[in-house]
């Protein structure tokens, strides 16, 4: 059977995007998920998310990993889907969803998406990392050589190690720029590879940087390698609320396997 798919990009972190309204995507297909997003035998994409009819909501978000795995929140995904829900018809300028890790708000005005993200009221704070949960498990770490270091490498033995181990935690180095912009990159589990940017793991590193007092900035500026991102947040007595994903999410193509 032919699969019709539309391929979207947050920042250079791109997605196979599937309207399963009808309820015609096997969902147990690991390796058919695998497939569509490898980049030589398939469509090639970071994930796989399923847009899904919701009795209280706009829609519905699925995620998947590229390794075929469904897993937890994307930031540029949930992103992507909203752009997606919009070109689709099913919303217009503002809407309300549900993923896996909640009922997420957000707006689209052309290209531009803000998606409202998890509060988060725990932040590991470590001698050489933070670690905290941003809808998806991220653990923050300085590097001054940011541009020029083997992040496959490194983001590996960080994401296999203790405590992580199997489970794993997505892994962001990164750079101050300035009082409230940073440089980041992510290796991302279940891509296990470096990507071109992390919805999720900027707004940890956003969060990350406010908490170990690198900023006292609460709109913070993002540069990754696909572009850029804004966070924008509000702390109160270490729980960060009202947590802002900002940037631009794209159409690239449309077809069918
Ligand atoms: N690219 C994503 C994060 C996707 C989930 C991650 N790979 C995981 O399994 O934890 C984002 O934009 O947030």
């Amino acid at each position: 059977m032919q699969q019709e798919f539309y391929k979207y990009q947050g920042t250079g972190n791109d997605f196979v995007m599937i309207d399963n309204r009808q309820q015609t995507f096997d969902k147990t297909d690991t390796k058919q998920v695998a497939f569509l997003c490898d980049r030589r035998f398939g469509i090639g994409a970071d994930g796989l998310i399923l847009l899904e009819n919701h009795k209280d909501y706009d829609f519905k978000m699925v995620y998947y990993n590229s390794d075929g795995n469904e897993s937890t929140m994307c930031g540029n995904g949930g992103r992507c889907l909203v752009a997606f829900a919009r070109d689709l018809g099913v919303i217009e300028g503002n809407t309300i969803f549900e993923a896996i890790d909640g009922v997420h708000h957000a707006s689209i005005e052309g290209d531009i998406v803000k998606l409202q993200m998890v509060d988060v009221n725990t932040i590991e704070q470590h001698e050489n990392h933070v670690f905290l949960d941003t809808g998806s498990p991220h653990h923050v770490e300085h590097k001054d050589n940011i541009e020029d270091f083997d992040i496959n490498t490194e983001g590996a033995k960080i994401r296999y190690g203790a405590p992580y181990n199997e489970e794993g935690s997505n892994v962001n180095f990164v750079k101050k720029v300035s009082n409230d912009t940073f440089t980041v990159r992510t290796y991302e589990r279940g891509v296990e590879g470096e990507t071109l940017s992390c919805g999720t793991g900027v707004t940890a590193v956003a969060i990350a940087m406010h908490a170990t007092k690198e900023t006292a900035n609460s709109l913070i500026n993002l540069n990754v390698r696909g572009g850029e991102l804004k966070v924008s947040f509000e702390e109160d007595n270490g729980v960060y609320k009202n947590v802002w994903l900002v940037g631009p999410a794209k159409h690239v193509f449309k077809g069918s396997i």
